[in-house]
């Protein structure tokens, strides 16, 4: 059987392997090889810091999320088959390796997060 997700050790595993088929990604990768080459070495301890505070409960992350890929997107639109795509790897490589609550919230919050992403990116509110 497989075992939870339990330490940070635990999250940063999954997100190397998902950065790894997100940038080889026929359908997403250029966001991260062109439209914003991300020195992932450097970035992924910020990325760990979000999914530490949001599956194992660390220290308070601070940075808007939404903020940062409202910037990716006035360079080349985000569009949901591309969230639906991130959506699906990441997702998928949190169930090659982990099961139990904390894997499952880890997923669920990649799909609501995905979700308000599409809203604020794809549907903003009308200005009167
Ligand atoms: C197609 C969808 C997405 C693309 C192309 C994308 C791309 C990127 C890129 C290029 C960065 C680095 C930004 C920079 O440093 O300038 C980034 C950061 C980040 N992304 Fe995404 N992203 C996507 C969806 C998501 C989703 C659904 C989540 C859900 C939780 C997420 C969470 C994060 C986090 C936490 C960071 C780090 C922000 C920081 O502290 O610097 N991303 N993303």
């Amino acid at each position: 059987m497989m075992r939870d997700l339990e330490t940070r050790a635990d999250i940063e595993a999954v997100l190397t392997e998902f950065y790894a088929a997100a940038f080889a990604d026929d359908r997403i990768g250029r966001f991260f090889t062109e439209v914003v080459p991300l020195d992932l070495a450097a970035h992924l301890p910020h990325i760990a810091d979000f999914w530490e505070s949001v599956v194992l409960g660390g220290p308070h992350y601070a940075k808007n999320v939404m903020a940062v890929h409202q910037q990716i997107h006035n360079l080349s639109p985000i569009q949901k088959e591309h969230l639906d795509r991130w959506v699906e790897l990441f997702t998928a490589t949190v169930a090659v390796h982990f099961e139990g609550p904390k894997a499952t919230l880890m997923q669920q919050r990649a799909r609501s997060v995905a979700t308000l992403m599409d809203i604020k990116l794809n549907h903003p509110p009308k200005s009167l």
